[in-house]
């Protein structure tokens, strides 16, 4: 019995305490809007009506993966880029994707028993280091993340890093083959990092206006593509990515056009429900994936009352 919706945010819960008008994860994060098309091999890949070709308007939030609004952004720590499509007739489709290639726990069992690991001892206000070593020791594939995040330095904007969605899906396309397929957001201006130095020397707070003023300068804009697994690659597990020579497929262009000026915005009471979407981009049999959307709505529901 994988934990239910409301056992996973008591456990995000019991480590940070009472969830109040922030998210417990990607606390921190900055509201920007722009739009999507589709190339025609989006179109071909995908029957989803996000893939037709035509612009789709965008809400979107950078995050920083923290459990605290005014945790730094210097950290090794993942980026995020969550995107929330808005179709002209209505529906609207989600996505809340990572600035690293894997997660950190392999199934939502193991998400929550780690997070419970964690939670603070009362008597010293830190989390026992016994029980985090123990629970270490059973679960190896949940230090793989923090181990490439350990490697890997912070970007140096929100603009500069690939976001991955992780979790695979299955995607229909025009001829009705249904193929798996993972997704990464490429960066149009390229790959670009702190220095080891700038992680110590940058404000805590500085992604924010740098967007803002580079935004102002021109749009932000990346490239949305599929990466298709080979036979035996594990489509169940988002703590392992598949090698870089598998097949690619370029499927649409994110254009950032506007940055809030300030904390707040469209993207702030809303919650990134990454659904199960009929026709077009459906779930894979990843038991994350599965246990991501109605985790996120409990959350939402907390920070909103
Ligand atoms: C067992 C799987 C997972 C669970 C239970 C989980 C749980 C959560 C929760 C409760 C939130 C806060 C939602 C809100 O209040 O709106 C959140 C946010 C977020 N998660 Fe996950 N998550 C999971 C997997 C993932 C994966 C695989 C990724 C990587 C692609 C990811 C990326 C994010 C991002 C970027 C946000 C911030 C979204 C925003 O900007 O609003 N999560 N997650």
């Amino acid at each position: 019995e994988p934990p239910s919706s409301e056992e996973i945010v008591n456990a995000f819960e019991a480590v940070l305490g009472p969830i109040r008008t922030s998210r417990p994860s990607h606390a921190k994060g900055t509201c920007a809007a722009g739009h999507f098309t589709a190339t025609p091999e989006g179109t071909r890949l995908s029957v989803a009506p996000v893939f037709n070709g035509q612009r789709v308007a965008t809400v979107i939030r950078f995050g920083v993966g923290v459990g605290n609004p005014a945790g730094p952004d210097t950290g090794r720590t993942t980026r995020g880029l969550s995107i929330r499509f808005e179709m002209p007739s209505g529906d609207t489709w989600d996505m809340a994707n990572i600035s690293a290639p894997i997660f950190g726990s392999p199934t939502p069992e193991a998400l929550v028993a780690g997070l419970l690991a964690r939670r603070p001892d009362p008597a010293t206000g830190q989390p026992n280091p016994q029980a985090v070593a123990a629970f270490v020791a059973a679960n190896p594939a949940t230090t793989l993340q923090a181990r490439w995040l350990a490697a890997t330095l912070p970007p140096a904007s929100w603009a500069t890093t690939p976001y991955w969605g992780v979790n695979a899906f299955r995607f229909q396309g025009a001829d009705g083959e249904v193929r798996h397929a993972r997704w990464v957001f490429e960066p149009a201006a390229g790959t670009q990092r702190l220095t080891e130095e700038e992680t110590r020397t940058k404000p805590a707070s500085f992604l924010a206006d740098e967007l803002r003023q580079r935004v102002a300068r021109a749009p932000v804009e990346f490239d949305m593509v599929l990466q298709f697994p080979a036979p035996g690659d594990d489509v169940t597990n988002p703590t392992i990515a598949w090698p870089d020579d598998r097949p690619r497929a370029v499927v649409g262009r994110l254009v950032v056009t506007e940055v809030a000026p300030g904390p707040g915005g469209a993207c702030d009471p809303i919650s990134f429900l990454q659904l199960d979407m009929a026709p077009g981009v459906t779930y894979s049999e990843d038991p994350t994936l599965h246990a991501r959307t109605g985790a996120y709505a409990v959350s939402l529901s907390r920070r909103l009352q």
